[in-house]
């Protein structure tokens, strides 16, 4: 079952358009990464999903409901982290969570919600003195209240350090294990590539491309590197670009690395190799998101899927 469908969505505010278009559908029990640089309209969208904006034209269904003629159902089960979310200075972190709790009408404990996201320390202390990062903790625990079916997240590590961002990645996964979908939006890409089965690549208002991880990597050719240390030089070897799958092969300081589509490709270059006794130790190097996003979102190289 579809948990998020945009279809055509076009925002525009004044002379600037923001959406110029979004198709995007969010499966359940998926963790989807929205990744795009500033501006690409990936707060637009969300803030459209959750009816804090409406579309300029295009339809948008949120667990099954349209937002902007019923807000209610899709906000009673969806948690959401929003950008600037403000605190109430004179709160202390457990009585936020209270009053979330209280605003649903859940049973949820407030100090098991504080202790998921690290700020049992802080549970007394009025939230109006917390920092940027501790407020971020105190906003995903309030996301967390009443077990959402969807989370929505945008941004969610602006302002964490190290041991919050593996904190969030914790609680994305423990969300989607309990059967929770996770939507967020990010232009962090490790975050994204560690925890998301789906990404959707938003730029200047259009998704230039949706897959998993893996198939961003294999739609763009980007495969993985072979790097083979060579016991001699590689004189005695050539034609190795000419294997099939294997492509920039380089040569330096005694190290040989080639971009391999797939694993048989690079047993083929293995097997070359080791047929021309230079086969030292080797290792495989996988493209990083970061790669993938680049060349989707580079001005002089932008790929559409239209
Ligand atoms: N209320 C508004 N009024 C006018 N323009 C707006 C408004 N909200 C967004 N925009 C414009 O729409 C475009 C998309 O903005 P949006 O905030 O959705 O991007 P984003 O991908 O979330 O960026 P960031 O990563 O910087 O948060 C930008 O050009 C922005 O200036």
């Amino acid at each position: 079952m579809s948990v998020i469908e945009l279809d055509g969505l076009r925002k525009s505010y004044g002379d600037v358009t923001a959406l110029r278009g979004v198709d995007l559908t969010v499966e359940r029990g998926e963790v989807f990464g929205f990744l795009g640089p500033n501006g690409a309209g990936k707060s637009t969208t969300i803030n459209i999903m959750l009816d804090f904006a409406s579309p300029t034209a295009g339809g948008v269904r949120v667990l099954g409901e349209d937002p902007q003629s019923d807000s209610v159902p899709v906000r009673r089960r969806t948690g959401s982290l929003l950008e600037g979310y403000g605190v109430y200075g004179g709160l202390t972190a457990r009585e936020h969570l209270r009053h979330a709790i209280e605003t649903r009408g859940a049973d949820d404990d407030p100090d098991e919600l504080i202790a998921r996201v690290d700020l049992e320390g802080a549970a007394g202390r009025r939230a109006g003195g917390f920092s940027k990062g501790m407020k971020q903790r105190l906003a995903l625990a309030v996301a967390l209240v009443d077990e959402p079916d969807l989370l929505v997240l945008d941004e969610p590590s602006t302002g964490l350090d190290p041991n919050g961002a593996r904190m969030l990645r914790r609680i994305v996964r423990a969300e989607r294990d309990r059967g929770a979908t996770v939507f967020f939006s990010s232009h962090i890409l490790e975050q994204v590539e560690a925890v998301a089965d789906e990404v959707g690549i938003l730029y200047d208002g259009e998704i230039v491309a949706e897959d998993s991880v893996e198939g961003l990597r294999r739609e763009l050719g980007a495969g993985s590197t072979l790097v083979v240390e060579l016991t001699g030089p590689p004189d005695r070897l050539s034609g190795l670009e000419d294997l099939a799958g294997v492509r920039d092969v380089t040569f330096r300081d005694g190290r040989l690395e080639a971009s391999c589509d797939d694993a048989d490709a690079k047993l083929r270059v293995l097997n070359e190799l080791s047929a021309a006794g230079l086969l030292g130790e080797f290792d495989v190097r996988e493209a990083s998101l970061g790669e993938v996003f680049s060349k989707y979102t580079t001005d002089d190289d932008v790929v559409t899927d239209a």
